[in-house]
């Protein structure tokens, strides 16, 4: 109520920005902007690389609102209180969610500096039971059981490679599945091999939560991640070719063993090698 007393943008797409990805906020036209000591009853923001404002205001004929800046679990936050604006963006009657956010790769076809649109993600603190949807549920948003089978909108998705083509960047952007973890410490080398084997494509400490909140209200949802770094060792990365090329070559001497025994021939590829 506070918010829709003090602007007049009545926005239908909210957009909150990842680490070092605020400055897309700056772009918004005829904006009002609020600091989030200012809101009453929000979270305030504790991280480096986030501004800490609400930002309302016109994009491309859009009325937008964007976050310069989340919340994460990390800076102590409850999951209700990192996703309470998801909520005011629904109060605020808005129908689209656009979630960005930097992480790290762990696909070996990303790599820092491209875009990964966000296909479905693993709610890593969601599994064990760190859900901001714990506790009473309050049906004005949503049901108890929310289904989580189609987070990211098809339609959205494909509209963002078309553009990305469309702007000759297509080689910058694929999509891929993205892992959130509670953060703040980096991964262990065994953590980013276990995701990576689970089909993770990137990992971060944020998204998740919020999508959770915004497909239980009904949010249509898009998000990318800014491909930041590459948490998986080199070395790591070389001993998956090698096993990979290992299991490549066996398959070909026995399928060499397997021709030559077809032809009458009493010898083979190995005793050919051995002597
Ligand atoms: O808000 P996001 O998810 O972009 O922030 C990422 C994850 C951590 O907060 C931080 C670590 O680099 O950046
Ligand atoms: O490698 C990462 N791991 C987790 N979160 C991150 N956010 C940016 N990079 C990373």
């Amino acid at each position: 109520d506070w918010l829709l007393s003090q602007t007049k943008h009545r926005p239908q797409v909210a957009i909150i920005c990842g680490s070092g990805l605020g400055m897309l906020a700056d772009a918004l036209k005829c904006q009002d902007a609020f600091h989030y000591t200012d809101i009453p009853g929000f979270p305030q923001s504790t991280v480096q690389g986030h501004a800490g404002r609400l930002v309302f205001g016109e994009l491309k004929g859009k009325t937008c609102v964007c976050m310069q800046g989340r919340f994460h679990m990390y800076e102590g936050h409850s999951l209700c209180k990192t996703t309470f604006p998801v909520r005011v963006f629904k109060l605020l009657g808005v129908e689209t969610l656009i979630v960005t956010n930097a992480a790290g790769s762990l696909a070996d076809g990303l790599k820092p500096g491209d875009i990964m649109i966000i296909k479905d993600h693993v709610n890593f603190p969601g599994l064990g039971g760190f859900n901001p949807l714990n506790g009473p549920n309050d049906d004005k948003f949503g049901p108890r059981f929310p289904a989580m089978s189609a987070c990211y909108n098809p339609g959205l998705r494909c509209l963002a490679m078309d553009i990305a083509k469309q702007q000759g960047v297509a080689e910058l952007v694929q999509e891929g599945v993205y892992a959130a973890v509670g953060g703040p410490n980096f991964e262990t080398i065994a953590e980013a091999k276990l995701m990576h084997r689970l089909g993770v494509d990137a990992v971060g400490m944020s998204t998740a939560p919020e999508v959770v909140v915004a497909v239980h209200c009904g949010l249509r949802v898009f998000g990318i991640s800014l491909i930041t770094n590459k948490p998986r060792p080199f070395l790591s990365v070389f001993l998956d070719f090698y096993r990979a090329l290992s299991r490549e070559v066996v398959t070909m001497v026995t399928d060499i063993n397997a021709s030559i025994q077809g032809s009458g021939c009493s010898c083979s590829v190995s005793s050919l090698t051995s002597s």
